[in-house]
């Protein structure tokens, strides 16, 4: 008898013939029976409990004290020794907040975010951001081996999954810092498959930091680490210029002025006495004509430019000949001081300047120095809105660079080297209302860092032209008051 079929059901044709199918073979399904997953649980539960001493010590120990104590003497000598215990952690709290914070706080709060938040959480974000593995339908996660925390970030590590690689996590930072609620994340790699990734709790560098103190004395001055902003942690921000170049590049508004002052400022008693100098070029006119009593030489229109720059090419070379078979490399001196060549708005030579020859003239200059300057004493400091190689294709000539806020996501590479923006340097995403925020490599970290400058203000400015002066000084029509080369020949003055 025919039965009415179900909806959707599909109908066998009576006058169809049957096509003939190849044997296939199928995995058959077993029912697992109740015990067998009941025996799973209670034994990844057994685990978990033989684990916990090992993962949270003193917690452990906490507990069973008090289980103990309760055991032997009842509650109130529970409560007696609860009282006991928070007193003493408050009287460290209060005496050694140092330690307190390292040994307690900071502990007790990785237990709790590894808890709340990354166990919690671990499996759908990574299942989600793709960085689950299947292999033979099982599937595989990174595994977190450790939570640790900062003042100010979270660093979990991480055992990758065999077959997998870093990049693979670089490429998932901005999935993974929304995630786990974190404002950014960078990866930074320990060894084979051993990763740490770091989440920042809040954001250090929200807040505009104002100029740094002076040195002292020049002897203080250290021109391969001069303090000119904080870093994300909290540590100061330091810049090297002498023995190497610096290139700054952001959209306008991003901060490079604030960049070129804080380096300026730091290096201010070295300017009184003479062991460094500033040769100011300034085609806005709006950036560093406001200080020029500090520089030993200031240049605002293409030709002075230019002429300053082939003067530093000048004292490069005679330098250069004079330290030949003598010595390898420049200490500051008043007789051979350490100049800096700050150069605003680079590409209004190099790109920008009607005149071709001055453009030529220039682009020779500035590679001539940037290439051989170094080791005699000479360094160039160089602000660019625009990283493309057709504004500026001396860039990769800058060994050191920091990038502000740029415009476009590839930017990040072109300015920080390849695999930059994978490591978390969103440079293209830093907030308008944040200038002077950055990006910069360090010195043995191949993570890119997030520093901010510190804010020099007109008032800061018009105090340090009131207390310091360069040695030699260019006066305010623009001219040098003295040569601003051993040689004499550096007038880079537009008078
Ligand atoms: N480090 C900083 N902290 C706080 N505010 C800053 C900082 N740097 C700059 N600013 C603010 O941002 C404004 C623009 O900064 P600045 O002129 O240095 O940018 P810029 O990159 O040199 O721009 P442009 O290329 O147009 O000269 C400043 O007037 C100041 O108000």
């Amino acid at each position: 008898m025919l039965r009415n079929p179900r909806p959707g059901e599909q109908q066998p044709q009576p006058t169809a013939p049957v096509p003939a199918h190849a044997v296939r073979f199928a995995t058959p399904v077993v029912t697992t029976p109740g015990i067998v997953i009941i025996a799973a649980w209670l034994g990844r539960l057994l685990a978990t409990l033989a684990l916990l001493p090992i993962r949270f010590p003193v917690a452990s120990v906490a507990v069973v004290a008090s289980v103990a104590i309760w055991w032997a003497l009842g509650w109130p000598a529970v409560a007696v020794a609860v009282s006991v215990v928070d007193v003493a952690l408050l009287v460290w709290w209060r005496r050694w907040p140092d330690s307190f914070r390292r040994f307690v706080a900071l502990r007790a709060l990785a237990a709790w975010r590894w808890v709340w938040v990354y166990r919690r959480h671990w499996q759908p974000v990574l299942v989600v951001a793709g960085l689950a593995e299947s292999y033979q339908e099982r599937r595989y996660l990174p595994r977190i081996r450790r939570v640790t925390c900062t003042a100010w970030s979270d660093r979990v590590r991480v055992t990758l999954v065999a077959g997998t690689a870093p990049a693979d996590v670089e490429q998932r930072v901005a999935e993974l810092a929304h995630g786990f609620g974190a404002p950014s994340c960078r990866v930074t790699v320990r060894g084979p498959r051993d990763v740490v990734l770091e989440f920042p709790r809040r954001d250090l560098l929200a807040t505009p930091l104002a100029a740094l103190d002076v040195a002292e004395s020049a002897g203080e001055v250290d021109l391969s680490a001069l303090p000119v902003g904080q870093q994300e942690d909290g540590q100061p921000w330091h810049l090297r210029l002498h023995g190497t170049h610096v290139l700054t590049i952001g959209v306008t508004g991003s901060g490079k002025g604030a960049v070129i002052w804080s380096a300026i400022r730091a290096m201010l008693p070295a300017l009184t006495d003479g062991t460094a100098q500033v040769w100011a070029i300034d085609p806005k006119r709006m950036e560093l004509s406001y200080g020029r009593p500090l520089f030993a030489a200031y240049a605002d229109t293409g030709e002075t430019a230019l002429e300053l720059l082939e003067s530093a090419v000048a004292v490069m070379h005679e330098r250069a000949a004079r330290y030949a078979g003598t010595r390898r490399g420049h200490t500051p001196s008043v007789d051979d001081p350490f100049i800096v060549v700050v150069v605003d708005e680079v590409a209004f030579l190099t790109a920008y300047h009607p005149d071709r020859d001055v453009r030529r003239r220039a682009e020779n200059a500035l590679a001539t120095l940037t290439s051989q300057g170094r080791s005699v004493g000479l360094a160039v400091l160089a602000a660019l809105q625009d990283p493309r190689k057709e504004v500026l294709n001396l860039r990769n000539l800058f060994p050191d660079k920091i990038a502000l806020r740029l415009d476009e996501a590839s930017q990040v590479d072109m300015v920080l080297g390849e695999g930059a923006r994978d490591r978390g340097a969103n440079a293209h995403l830093i907030d308008p209302d944040l200038p002077g925020v950055a990006f910069v490599r360090m010195e043995g970290t191949p993570a890119p860092v997030r520093v901010r400058a510190a804010y020099v203000s007109d008032g800061d400015i018009d105090h340090m032209t009131a207390t310091h002066t360069s040695a030699i000084s260019a006066t305010p029509d623009g001219s040098a008051t003295d040569s601003a080369t051993p040689g004499g020949s550096a007038d880079a003055g537009d008078a």
